[in-house]
């Protein structure tokens, strides 16, 4: 089973921020991959205040747009992440998994929002624009049980866990980290999360410069259940594949018993 991922530099223009995935998700399907993963905020990087114009609803002009592109190619595909009509004074920032039918089979609201300030060198308040999910979402695929995550959920342990102990076997994180924590974070947070759980996690970054006053760090990447970067981005927009092997994570897991090894009895989640 072959995974792409998309790097990707979006912008405020969100059509050609769209036909830009729609493109790269042409290319993954033509080097034959099975499932695609697009980056965080694919289809809008920008003035958070027009986070409530450019949002739709889901089903709606994107969702359909991929949906159609996955259909055709028969692939699964995790759009990264787009913002979804709420309550019209914010919106969502939402993940979906499409499947080999153009069918959306999960919907993931993100959980943890980014709000950050770094006094004076970089600040983020995600939750002036955006209203956090309350839900675990998990789907089944042909590849084993997945879990959709977001970005800045990476630090939350807690999160990937919780779909590990679900069963899921591929963790997808969309991304959109800066440059100045994820030159420090992003791997490290990666890794961890693909050792404790013994899965496969799958990152795709922003990359490059948005408004306003934002450089994004990139180096998407596949990483195994033992932890090894299997694929990384260049510095560049684009893509990277890697076929994922079910048999070593089976392997991974029989060698250290890390699951049953818990001790549910003295911490909780
Ligand atoms: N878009 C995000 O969630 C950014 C998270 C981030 O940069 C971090 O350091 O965490």
């Amino acid at each position: 089973m072959k995974i792409a991922v998309v790097q990707q530099n979006s912008h405020e223009d969100k059509k050609a921020n769209i036909s830009k995935a729609l493109h790269f998700i042409d290319e993954a399907a033509s080097k034959g991959a099975n499932l695609v993963v697009l980056p965080e905020y694919v289809d809008y990087m920008g003035d958070d205040t027009q986070k409530l114009r450019i949002a739709e609803t889901i089903p709606g002009p994107t969702s359909e747009a991929f949906s159609k592109k996955a259909k055709e190619h028969g692939i699964y595909l995790n759009c990264g992440s787009m913002a979804e009509i709420a309550d019209g004074k914010r919106v969502y920032n939402t993940s979906l998994l499409i499947n080999d039918n153009g069918e959306i089979i999960a919907k993931y609201r993100k959980t943890h929002l980014y709000d950050a300030d770094f006094k004076g060198r970089f600040s983020e308040k995600e939750s002036d624009s955006i209203i956090p999910g309350y839900e675990l979402v998990t789907a089944e695929t042909p590849f084993g049980k997945v879990g959709l995550t977001i970005c800045y959920d990476i630090r939350f342990p807690e999160l990937y866990r919780s779909l590990a102990l679900q069963g899921c076997k591929i963790l997808f994180v969309p991304a959109a980290f800066p440059l100045y924590t994820g030159a420090n974070h992003w791997e490290i947070l990666l890794r961890a999360r693909a050792i404790e759980n013994q899965c496969y996690i799958v990152a795709a970054g922003q990359f490059g410069t948005a408004k306003p006053n934002r450089t994004l760090y990139g180096n998407s990447m596949i990483i195994n259940p033992w932890g090894t970067v299997v694929a990384r981005a260049p510095e560049s927009e684009g893509i990277i594949i890697h076929d994922i092997d079910m048999e070593y994570l089976e392997k991974v897991r029989d060698n250290m018993h890390c699951f049953s090894h818990r001790r549910p009895d003295v911490y909780k989640l």
